[in-house]
């Protein structure tokens, strides 16, 4: 009976909700709820908002209007960037230095926010970053540990760059400047429309990190509890300072937790994280040959599908949402030429929102999706594809090639079939 409730988009109240300002994305047993109605994500990911917010107001204007004509309700983004040696990071950074906050960088924001308001559209925001692109854990520990800021763009030694940066959970002076960050995103007065943050309701969720990983690949038992602990703490931290709105953790799923159901499961047990996220990257992890689909295509399509289903799944055992918060795929022949075809992007995106889409329509705890990421009007400004200080921001960060996996806003076959599938997750919502 709940199920088909929930199908016509009835439901019904009870403790979790009780007591949620209005606007609030809440939890609702296996579902979000907002207002009393199903609520679900059809999102994009979109970094660099807060960036536009600060830097470029009106192509920010234009990318919201584009998303929201697409169907999109969500953008997960970056809260900060710390100023890093590392050449593959965004700059200007946010933080230059610990407790140094840019100011007109973190107004940025505000203007995000008030923008998204205006759209009824909510942000997933997330405060830290374990890869190099913003600076992120790597940069903390050299603050704090004096350690080296080791790009693993340069260093091509990722397993080394992963077992490093986990050192940044058991860091305390790390941690520390960690929780600055966040009570000063958390307390934030909005200075475009006078909003608290902790008040407004476009926020969905604080995310503890970008894909935070337990270490590499071999990841000991050790580092694996000082990640579900610091997890735990972070979240119950965020929720110390803020009781509405809902906490994640930014997690890969399997891909980053070192492969270990348990571990993925543990740390989203955790009474704080309000609900599971998780991502997919065939090319990254190896799954497909971009320049050899033909041959790779029905494996990469094999584990992507068991990929999809085994960590909704997950959410089912632990009574809590998931969200594909996500994937992507590279356009035709591995280019990063914005004139390439995407007939391979398309039929990817089509085959894993079929999943998720499917699996949601069937009332399992399937919140939605964010697709990675939203290039809109950015253009590559450079022969070799590389991003440098000053060009264009896209949904590629500055370390991988500004193209990779962006959807442009010349990308219309894509971004139909987004609008299709977000159309079929609004029409659970009840009206
Ligand atoms: O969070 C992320 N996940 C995958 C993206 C594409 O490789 C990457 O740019 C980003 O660090």
């Amino acid at each position: 009976l709940a199920a088909s409730l929930l199908m016509m988009g009835v439901v019904p109240a009870d403790a979790a909700t009780a007591g949620k300002p209005a606007g609030f994305v809440a939890v609702q047993k296996t579902h979000f709820t907002r207002d009393g109605k199903a609520y679900y994500i059809a999102g994009a990911n979109f970094w660099y908002g807060a960036y536009l917010g600060a830097n470029d107001k009106a192509r920010l204007v234009k990318e919201l209007d584009t998303l929201k004509s697409m169907g999109i309700n969500n953008v997960r983004v970056l809260a900060v960037s710390e100023k890093t040696d590392m050449p593959s990071a965004v700059r200007p950074a946010t933080t230059s230095a610990p407790g140094k906050y840019d100011e007109r960088l973190l107004a940025g924001m505000d203007v995000l926010l008030a923008e998204l308001a205006k759209r009824d559209m909510t942000a997933v925001i997330y405060l830290n970053n374990f890869w190099q692109w913003s600076g992120g854990m790597t940069q903390y520990l050299n603050w704090f540990a004096g350690t080296p800021a080791l790009d693993p763009n340069v260093t091509k030694d990722y397993d080394t760059y992963m077992r490093e940066t986990a050192k940044f959970y058991r860091n305390d002076k790390a941690q520390a400047e960690y929780r600055n960050v966040i009570r000063t995103f958390v307390q934030r007065k909005n200075t475009v429309n006078g909003r608290a943050y902790a008040s407004d309701p476009v926020i969905m969720s604080w995310q503890l990190a970008n894909e935070p990983r337990p270490g590499n690949g071999n990841a000991t038992a050790d580092e694996k509890a000082v990640y579900v602990k610091w997890i735990a703490d972070t979240a119950g931290y965020i929720r110390s300072l803020d009781k509405h709105h809902l906490v994640s953790t930014g997690s890969e799923g399997l891909a980053g937790s070192a492969q270990d159901a348990d571990l993925f499961v543990k740390a989203h047990q955790a009474r704080d994280v309000d609900y599971l996220t998780y991502h997919l990257w065939p090319k990254n992890w190896g799954w497909i040959d971009s320049k050899r689909v033909d041959a790779t295509w029905n494996d990469a399509l094999a584990k992507s599908s068991h990929y999809l289903n085994v960590h909704i799944d997950y959410a089912k055992q632990l009574g809590k949402p998931i969200v594909l918060e996500e994937f992507g795929m590279d356009r035709d022949g591995a280019s990063f030429d914005i004139k390439a075809p995407t007939t391979v992007r398309d039929r990817f995106y089509k085959e894993v929102l079929d999943v998720v889409v499917g699996r949601a329509e069937k009332g399992d705890p399937v919140a939605g999706f964010n697709f990675w990421a939203w290039g809109g009007a950015g253009r590559a400004a450079n022969p070799d594809y590389w991003w440098k200080e000053g060009n264009d921001l896209m949904g590629d960060p500055p370390q991988e090639e500004q193209g990779l996996y962006s959807v442009f806003d010349t990308d219309k076959s894509t971004m139909a079939l987004i609008r299709q599938y977000a159309d079929r997750l609004h029409a659970l919502e009840r009206k």
